[in-house]
Formats: C-alpha cells, structure tokens, sequence
C-alpha cells in the first residue's frame, strides 16, 4: 500500500533523513521508533505533505504522492495525528471532529462529515453529544480526540505521531490497545511513531529503527530488539522495558 524509496530531506547542509526506503503493507501497523532528532517527524511530514521531501519517492495506492499538498494526501486516504493536540477550544468536541471530516474527505457534505464524528468519536471512547466541550479533556482525552479527527479523514492509512506522550502506562495500553482496535475494526493501516519503545512493541507487526537520519534495523519486534545496533542508541533509556515488551510479544506470537 505504501511504498518509500531514497527519501531524502536536507535542512541547508544538514540532512535530517538520508536515503531511507520501507513499505507497509496493507492492514499492518508498523512501528517507527528513534531517539530524539533521528528524523521521525520529518518522515511523517513528508509523508503528509508537510514537507516535501528533498529527493526521493513515496507512492501510496500506485500513485506518486511526493510533494503533493496536505489536503491532496489527505483526500487520497493518508490521515495523521499530531505529536502535540492543538484542537479548536472555541468548538465542541464533535464540530472538531466534524470539522476534520468536513475538509479531511473532501466530499464537503455536512450530513457525511457529522455521521463520520459520530463513528470516529463512538471508536475512541469520546461522548458524541454534540455539545460536550473540550474543556474538560486531560492528556488521554485530548489524544483520543486527535485520533478521532484523523479517522474523520476516513484514512486508509494512519500516520500515529507519538501518541502516548504525557499518559500514564494504564492510559498507554489502552492507547496501544486502540490502535490495534483501528486496524483490527476498520482495517486501517497504521504507522506509528513513538518514543516508548516498550508498549510499541506488544502491538506492532513490525518495526523500524531510525538513528540520525538513517534506517539501522528493521523486522520483527522481537528481532529489532535483539539486534545490538537497537540496543547501542538505546541504551539507558528504555532497552529493558523494551526487551520485556519483546519477550511477551515473541510469547504471543508462540502461543498464537
Ligand atoms: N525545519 C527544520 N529546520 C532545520 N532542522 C530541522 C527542521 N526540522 C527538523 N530538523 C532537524 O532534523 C532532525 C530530525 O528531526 P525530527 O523532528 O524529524 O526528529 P524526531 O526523530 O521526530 O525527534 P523527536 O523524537 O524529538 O520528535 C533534528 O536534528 C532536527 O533538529
């Protein structure tokens, strides 16, 4: 479904992404995780338009989508979710999702993009009453509501930018969980990226590692968290949450 060949993104002489090729495959979710600075966002900014992309192909359904506008992705079935929610505070919860599906799917039929907020909000756990505000949103909900506006998009494919950032690990299994939920429900293909390698690795069916702009292991989350490059950027950080949270997906994967 989504085939990346030698992207490359240079800032003036620096290059944030050098060279970096993958594919997802329809219905897989695909984990991309990386220290700080490794070039995530950038990727998930060329992939949406963003940013175009210094050099380098992205085709998505058979078609080149490299340097297209936001909305033109959008349209063509790529949503995203952004690190830091920035909803519309002057607007209820529903209008903002309403409003994402409005111009997301770019039908600008009102009766479709309401209908589209109540499936996306019933999906996440929000309240599809049309007045709840979003006031009373903490950091779970306020994320709950950034992926409801992304699947108002009606995306096959769902770029999850960090979205476990700010829970705690009882909201964060029940983020991952969601995400599965998306991909098992309405079989939408899922990138996600993430800092937290840990509850990642327990959901995705396979991974890719990126360290200062460059692709350094790919494959199974088991293997990737073997693999001593994975554990060289990683270490004194997460690597032991990592390594528990691949003992119990190789476990699953086992008793599957
Ligand atoms: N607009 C920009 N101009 C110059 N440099 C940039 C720009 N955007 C990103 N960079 C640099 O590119 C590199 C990759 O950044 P990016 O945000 O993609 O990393 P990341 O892996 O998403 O990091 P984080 O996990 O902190 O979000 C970093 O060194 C960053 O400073």
């Amino acid at each position: 479904m989504l085939e990346v060949s030698g992207l490359v993104k240079r800032f003036g002489g620096f290059t944030a992404v050098n060279n970096v090729s993958f594919r997802v495959d329809q219905g897989e979710i695909l984990g991309l995780i990386g220290p700080n600075g490794s070039g995530k966002s950038t990727i998930f900014n060329m992939l949406s338009g963003t940013l175009a992309p210094t050099s380098g192909s992205i085709v998505f359904d058979g078609s080149e989508i490299a340097g297209l506008a936001p909305h033109r992705i959008i349209n063509s079935g790529v949503g995203r979710t952004f690190q830091i929610p920035r909803p519309f505070r002057r607007l209820t919860i529903f209008e903002n999702v309403a409003l994402a599906g409005f111009y997301g799917q770019g039908r600008h039929s009102r009766a479709r993009a309401e209908e589209a907020a109540e499936r996306s909000l019933a999906m996440v756990g929000l309240p599809t009453d049309r007045h709840a505000s979003v006031d009373g949103l903490g950091a779970a909900g306020l994320k709950k509501l950034e992926l409801a506006k992304a699947l108002a998009t009606a995306p096959k494919l769902l770029l999850a930018d960090e979205s476990l950032g700010g829970l705690d690990e009882t909201e964060m299994d029940q983020a991952a969980d969601m995400l599965r939920n998306i991909r098992d429900e309405l079989g939408i293909t899922i990138i996600w990226v993430e800092h937290i390698m840990g509850v990642l690795m327990r959901v995705v069916d396979r991974v890719m590692v990126l360290d200062h702009g460059e692709k350094i292991s790919e494959g199974l989350p088991s293997a990737v968290a073997g693999d001593p490059r994975v554990i060289e950027v990683y270490l004194g950080t997460d690597a032991e949450t990592t390594q528990a949270a691949a003992a119990e997906a190789r476990r699953r994967a086992g008793g599957a």
